[in-house]
């Protein structure tokens, strides 16, 4: 079983900042966390990736051809199709040319995607899906890291909003799943309450602020309290605060996402086929 993250989320949200942030801790943990850019458009990033997407095909190649003329985001979509249809490419990357050789190995690869932010890949176009079931069908168990920057999540307004993005790539990619609040490091004493406060939320008390003010709150009072109370009732959305400057909430954060993974439950699973009975021990000599 190899174990993937899928690291998604609006444009700055913070997503290679994460995949940074973890492969970083990662290191300074002794335990191997390796990052593929899957962003065309990518400039700069400050991790060490595993694979890169613009090494088969680049936003520019898409804009640029004489004959597709694409702008920069109908020229995402198609590099992310070109990536499905050239999975081979993806494959390679992942599995070494000869698959072969990886059947049968005990493998505990731990990979982050560093998604584009186009949120439309996996709200409802395919090629989010699609990525998650060839990494299915390459033996990965992937959980998907849907990343906000809470910056704009400290009104009642907005975090319902960013609730209901959250709530839509749920749905569509139907994968476990882990919502994560970056950059809480830039938030002052009092935003950081008022976050708090949302991150066990009280409906009533979340809504009650979204209608003053607002014109949609006023105007929709009634809808906005039914979904507040549906994504309270069934505890649909979840966050996790992130501040990157903060080892422990790294840590914290990592063990969530291992846990919703399985990651290294397998490995007990194989320390317990050693205390099989003696004469089985003595068959395997
Ligand atoms: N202070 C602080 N800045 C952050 C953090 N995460 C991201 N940033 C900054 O936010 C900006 C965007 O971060 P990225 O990691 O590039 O965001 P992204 O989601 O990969 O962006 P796109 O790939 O363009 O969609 C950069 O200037 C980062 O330095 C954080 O945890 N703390
Ligand atoms: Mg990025």
């Amino acid at each position: 079983m190899r174990f993937a993250q899928l690291i998604v989320g609006p444009a700055g949200s913070g997503k290679s900042t994460y995949c940074s942030t973890m492969q970083q801790h990662g290191f300074d943990t002794k335990r191997n966390i390796q990052v593929v850019n899957l962003d065309p458009a990518a400039e700069y990033f400050s991790y060490k990736a595993l694979a890169d997407i613009r090494d088969l095909i680049h936003l520019d190649d898409a804009m640029e051809d004489e004959e597709l003329h694409y702008g920069p985001n109908g020229g995402l979509i198609f590099c992310l199709e070109f990536l499905i249809e050239n999975q081979d490419w993806l494959k390679a990357q992942l599995c070494g040319a000869d698959d072969e050789i990886m059947l049968g190995e005990p493998d505990d690869d731990y990979i982050l995607f560093d998604m584009p932010g186009q949120i439309e890949l996996f709200t409802h176009l395919k090629m989010g899906k699609q990525l998650v079931q060839l990494l299915e069908s390459w033996n990965f168990r992937v959980c998907v890291v849907f990343c906000l920057d809470s910056q704009f999540m400290v009104d009642g307004a907005k975090f319902i909003s960013g609730t209901m993005a959250a709530l839509s790539v749920m749905a569509n990619l139907e994968q476990p799943h882990v919502n994560v609040l970056t950059k809480v490091d830039l938030l002052n004493a009092d935003a950081r309450k008022q976050l708090e406060m949302y991150l066990e939320p009280d409906t009533h008390s979340l809504l009650g602020e979204v209608t003053i003010g607002s014109a949609f709150g006023e105007k929709y009072r009634k809808l906005t309290e039914a979904i507040g109370a549906l994504i309270e009732d069934f505890s649909l959305v979840r966050f996790f605060p992130l501040d990157s400057q903060d080892e422990e909430s790294i840590g914290d954060l990592l063990l969530q996402v291992d846990s919703i993974l399985q990651y290294g439950e397998d490995a007990d699973v194989q320390v317990r086929d050693f205390d099989e009975p003696e004469d089985a021990r003595d068959d395997d000599m």
